[in-house]
């Protein structure tokens, strides 16, 4: 089967997301998409990042009724911080029946140079890109594959701060995630 990995933070998922893994899922040849919860982004030191276990049970409570959807938490059993290439390569070690592709928000283009073997993502697997508002990529390579769908100017930044100012998220992030939130009370 052909994979698309979707690495993030996921802090905490919201809706951009989830349509973005399933456009990329319907609208291409991709057969699955499993989500990547990455406990440390190399580039990312955030004081609000909740622990990797609240951020993968709010992805799994978000995609827990899509059969093509999966959530996987190899990074946690893996150096810190979170290389990409570094699970690429376990996974693919691990699946050898599956082919994988890199998914990504059209922001990422602009420092993906600086990423770990960078080249070898781009050699070896590809990217799969979704459209971002504000980032305006310029990127040529065969193995780099833009998606046209809608701009959705969402964030899990904006969410954070409007969870923080006591206001209401309903609809940016799905049900069963902002009762999450809300029980535990994250992010106040
Ligand atoms: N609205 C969006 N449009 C396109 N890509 C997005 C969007 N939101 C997230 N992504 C992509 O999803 C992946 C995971 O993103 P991440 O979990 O960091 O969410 P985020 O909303 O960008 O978070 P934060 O605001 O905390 O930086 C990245 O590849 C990112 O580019
Ligand atoms: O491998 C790298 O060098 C690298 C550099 C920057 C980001 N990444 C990964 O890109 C993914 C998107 O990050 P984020 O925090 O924007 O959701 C996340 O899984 C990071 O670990 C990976």
């Amino acid at each position: 089967m052909k994979i698309g990995l979707f690495f993030g933070s996921f802090n905490p998922i919201h809706v951009g997301h989830l349509i973005i893994a399933n456009v990329m899922q319907d609208q291409t040849d991709l057969d699955e998409v499993w989500f990547v919860v990455s406990p440390q982004n190399p580039f990312k030191k955030q004081k609000t990042l909740l622990h990797e276990f609240d951020r993968h049970k709010m992805v799994e409570l978000a995609i827990a009724d899509h059969f093509y959807f999966k959530v996987t938490d190899v990074e946690f059993h893996m150096p810190r911080p979170s290389y990409t290439v570094d699970t690429l390569a376990y996974l693919a070690d691990k699946h050898p029946q599956h082919e994988f592709k890199l998914i990504v928000g059209g922001d990422n283009l602009s420092h993906f140079h600086k990423w770990k073997n960078h080249e070898v993502i781009l050699d070896n697997y590809g990217l799969y890109v979704y459209p971002r508002p504000g980032s305006n990529p310029d990127f040529e390579h065969p193995n780099v594959r833009f998606v046209e769908a809608p701009l959705m100017d969402i964030s899990a930044t904006f969410i954070r701060k409007t969870i923080r100012k006591g206001k209401s998220v309903k609809y940016l992030i799905p049900t069963a995630v902002e009762e999450y939130i809300r029980d535990k009370k994250l992010f106040t």
